[in-house]
């Protein structure tokens, strides 16, 4: 496969997207872009109450990011979104199959559990995290990574895959 220059950085909600999508932004020198700020106010109260999004939720923001997606290729981003089903990795993917990878931070239930009862200011209770789990068709043909290195680590290795 030829360099790609957009990389969606995937997986259930803390497992550390936004941490390392920034560093390897920074490490490549690309833009960086994260699907939480794309969200329409209705996902993000939804999810701050404690419900979980449904495919019709997530439709427009794939949408959107594919768009965000499309509109850097070539330049070089790095984009986080969940991209937890197989159905939603297609809808980021269309139009632009041969220039984008996704990154995959693979890590279990317990680890997560872990990070996210210790963040803060962040409107994703933990208590949602069991749903993503339940939501997660994990990807066959992602870049995959354990959450268990430093971020600087996974970025490390991460460059040497791509
Ligand atoms: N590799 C890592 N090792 C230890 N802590 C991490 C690592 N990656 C992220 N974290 C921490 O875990 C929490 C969740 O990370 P975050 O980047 O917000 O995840 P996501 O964007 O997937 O929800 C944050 O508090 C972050 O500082
Ligand atoms: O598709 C979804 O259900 C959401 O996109 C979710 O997966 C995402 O993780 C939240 O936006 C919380 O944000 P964090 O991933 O930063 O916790």
């Amino acid at each position: 496969m030829s360099k790609p220059s957009i990389i969606y950085v995937m997986g259930v909600s803390g497992s550390g997207k936004s941490t390392v999508g920034k560093l390897l932004a920074e490490n490549l020198g690309w833009s960086f872009f994260d699907g939480d700020d794309y969200h329409p106010n209705a996902n993000i109260e939804k999810m701050a109450n404690g419900t979980p999004l449904n495919d019709l939720d997530r439709e427009d923001w794939l949408k959107t990011l594919n768009h965000l997606a499309k509109t850097y290729k070539g330049q070089g981003a790095v984009i986080v979104c969940s991209a937890l089903k197989s159905k939603y990795r297609q809808q980021l993917k269309d139009g632009i199959e041969n220039e984008c990878r996704f990154l995959y931070l693979k890590g279990t239930l317990q680890q997560i559990s872990k990070r996210l009862q210790a963040r803060q200011n962040h409107f994703m209770p933990p208590g949602l995290l069991q749903s993503q789990f339940e939501t997660l068709e994990e990807p066959s043909n992602a870049i995959t990574l354990s959450i268990a290195k430093t971020p600087e680590k996974i970025v490390a290795q991460a460059i040497k895959l791509l």
